[in-house]
């Protein structure tokens, strides 16, 4: 039996076991009628290790939030602090570091390179972060994730499913303490994404990786040792399951 907690979670000074605290997060973009204001003041936070599936009706600003958690978008107000890092400060350059030491991502788009064989494309990141063994972790990271026998294979030659497995690969070969999932299995049939799934609960097991998973499917939320739920540019719902996952 579930047990429910209904009431959101404390939203006072961050612990510091915390890896992602966002507070009174706010994303802006210029529209043509003016300014959109898709994340409106988000409390959010989120301790090292726990696993959280988001879910929230389209336009809800799921993928706003996760693109100012990778860094790849700026806070337009508030305050975020992932990985003890303060986004709200850093300038780009800062930015691409934070991203390197600290974030995977899995898109619904794979996101690879079409020019470059499976192993290219995990191991050439890693190669650019400064990693001598970029390689053989690369091929380590492609063998875990079921793709030994596809290193030399490109995008183009490979199934959905295997295409997505590479991009996980890619995600967690450095071993990030974030691990960020939009969507991972969207374009997957279902049993090719149950096993995409499966693949990113164990890594995420076994490295103790912090996991923010977005998803339409209830049943793979549930799988989160926690649901967040989104509407409107806010949290309008945060409960946690004893023994779930993700704690
Ligand atoms: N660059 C942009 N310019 C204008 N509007 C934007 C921009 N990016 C996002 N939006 C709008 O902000 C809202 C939130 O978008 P977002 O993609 O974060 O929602 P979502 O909850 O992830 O939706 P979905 O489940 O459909 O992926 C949407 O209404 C979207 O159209």
């Amino acid at each position: 039996m579930d047990a429910i907690a209904s009431e959101p979670r404390s939203l006072g000074a961050g612990l510091a076991e915390d890896l992602i605290a966002a507070t009174d997060l706010r994303f802006s973009v210029a529209g043509a009628a003016g300014p959109v204001n898709i994340l409106r003041g988000l409390d959010l936070r989120i301790g090292r290790g726990e696993a959280v599936g988001l879910v929230g009706p389209s336009g809800s600003g799921k993928t706003s939030l996760l693109m100012l958690l990778a860094g790849l978008e700026k806070p337009s107000g508030g305050a975020l602090r992932v990985a003890d890092q303060d986004l709200a400060a850093m300038g780009e350059d800062a930015l691409a570091r934070f991203r390197r030491e600290h974030v995977g991502i899995v898109f619904q788009a794979f996101h690879l390179v079409p020019t470059m064989t499976a192993l290219e494309n995990v191991a050439v990141p890693l190669e650019f972060a400064g990693r001598a063994d970029a390689f053989d972790r690369a091929e380590a990271a492609l063998r875990e994730v079921g793709l030994g026998h596809r290193l030399g294979h490109y995008p183009g030659q490979l199934s959905g499913g295997e295409q997505q497995r590479a991009a996980l690969a890619r995600a967690v070969v450095a071993e990030p303490p974030l691990l960020l999932a939009d969507e991972p299995t969207g374009n997957l049939d279902r049993g090719t994404g149950a096993q995409v799934m499966g693949l990113i609960f164990g890594l995420r097991e076994r490295l103790g990786t912090t996991l923010l998973l977005i998803t339409h499917d209830p049943a793979l939320a549930e799988r989160c040792g926690r649901v967040v739920r989104m509407e409107d540019g806010l949290i309008v719902e945060d409960r946690e399951r004893s023994g779930g996952p993700g704690r």
